[in-house]
């Protein structure tokens, strides 16, 4: 499948068919998405309450990056997405994608992005290639530039370009929404829970997708549940709870700045408790014969915590060090519901 030229212009509204090579100063944008003060609250209905889903969400997404966008449920992600995809209005901020403002230039940032959906929708009486030719159409993709041959054998959907959608499995589906996406060569592309319910195999084939298209330049921005698959997928992660960003940093500085690290060490002899010197500095006894210290990297050092432990009459026999996960920080910086205003 050919790269996403990320500096071509994605088509003209107006006219469809032939994008333009940039030829405004700034053909490469800086950030592929720039969301300032985005605020957002549902309407009250029947007897639902007005509810605030978004309220002051900043966010750059650098151009090239592989973004995760992560929260607990309710968190306002999909809120997020589906006002970058034009499908929910904002009630206040700014929104700029690929450089277009979605207020003063909302076809020209509709044709800088393919959103995945999270729902597994397709119309059961198209085919495949039928389904993504009939997107391209609305795109306003010429015939002779559209690449659904080339899209749907990247997805590996070439032998079931002619079968009725109904007869795709789950994770087929999934591919041929990725297709959906991607037919008029957006530069960014935005996955809604891409991998939710999906088997490990076509996890692992998704994610190998993903990282390909980011590798020719696509910016890829995904929300997950899954703090797995952010750790493993994006080189940037933005944290929102209860429609504020709480945390926004490389995947790599989320989890360092934790400043949580565990030291195992394993002991010649057994132990029946930990000496009351060790258990000061934060000792526990995991088994008879091994010790953990859950530390401050910033403020101790594993030197001293052996230190203790020759002061304690302890024989070393081994040890391990352990960094603390993505999911200890996103536990440490979103609040559970009980401890909600
Ligand atoms: N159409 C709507 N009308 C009223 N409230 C809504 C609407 N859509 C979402 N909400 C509310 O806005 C808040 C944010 O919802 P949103 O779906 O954006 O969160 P999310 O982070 O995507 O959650 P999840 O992980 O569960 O999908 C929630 O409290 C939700 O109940």
């Amino acid at each position: 499948m050919a790269a996403p030229e990320s500096n071509v212009r994605p088509p003209h509204p107006l006219r469809p068919g032939r994008p333009r090579v940039h030829s405004s100063p700034n053909p490469l944008p800086e950030y592929a998405v720039e969301i300032a003060g985005l605020a957002k609250t549902y309407a009250a209905r029947r007897r639902q309450p007005a509810k605030t889903a978004l309220a002051g969400v900043d966010l750059a997404i650098p151009r090239g990056s592989l973004f995760g966008l992560l929260g607990p449920n309710g968190a306002g992600k999909s809120t997020t997405i589906n006002i970058l995809a034009g499908l929910v209005r904002k009630t206040a901020g700014q929104v700029t994608i690929w450089g277009y403002d979605i207020d003063r230039q909302p076809l020209h940032a509709r044709h800088a992005i393919g959103v995945v959906p999270q729902e597994l929708h397709i119309d059961p009486f198209f085919t495949p290639r039928e389904a993504l030719e009939m997107h391209a159409g609305m795109f306003g993709v010429a015939p002779a530039a559209r690449r659904t041959d080339e899209i749907l054998a990247a997805l590996g959907l070439a032998d079931k370009a002619d079968a009725y959608a109904r007869s795709l499995s789950g994770g087929m589906r999934r591919r041929l929404l990725i297709g959906k996406a991607l037919v008029h060569n957006p530069p960014v592309l935005v996955l809604d829970e891409p991998t939710a319910g999906v088997d490990v195999e076509l996890r692992q084939q998704l994610w190998s997708y993903v990282r390909t298209l980011a590798g020719r330049g696509t910016t890829v921005l995904l929300t997950t549940h899954y703090l797995e698959e952010a750790e493993a997928l994006c080189d940037r992660i933005a944290i929102i709870d209860r429609g504020q960003v709480v945390a926004c940093d490389t995947t790599r500085a989320l989890v360092h700045r934790l400043d949580r690290k565990t030291l195992v060490v394993t002991v010649a002899d057994a132990l029946d408790a930990v000496p009351a010197a060790l258990a000061d500095l934060g000792a526990t006894l995991l088994d008879p014969l091994r010790i953990a210290f859950r530390y401050q990297p910033s403020r101790t050092r594993v030197q001293d915590l052996l230190g203790a432990m020759q002061a304690a009459a302890l024989s070393v026999v081994d040890l391990t060090t352990e960094e603390g996960t993505l999911e200890d920080a996103f536990l440490a910086l979103t609040r559970p519901p009980a401890a909600a205003a």
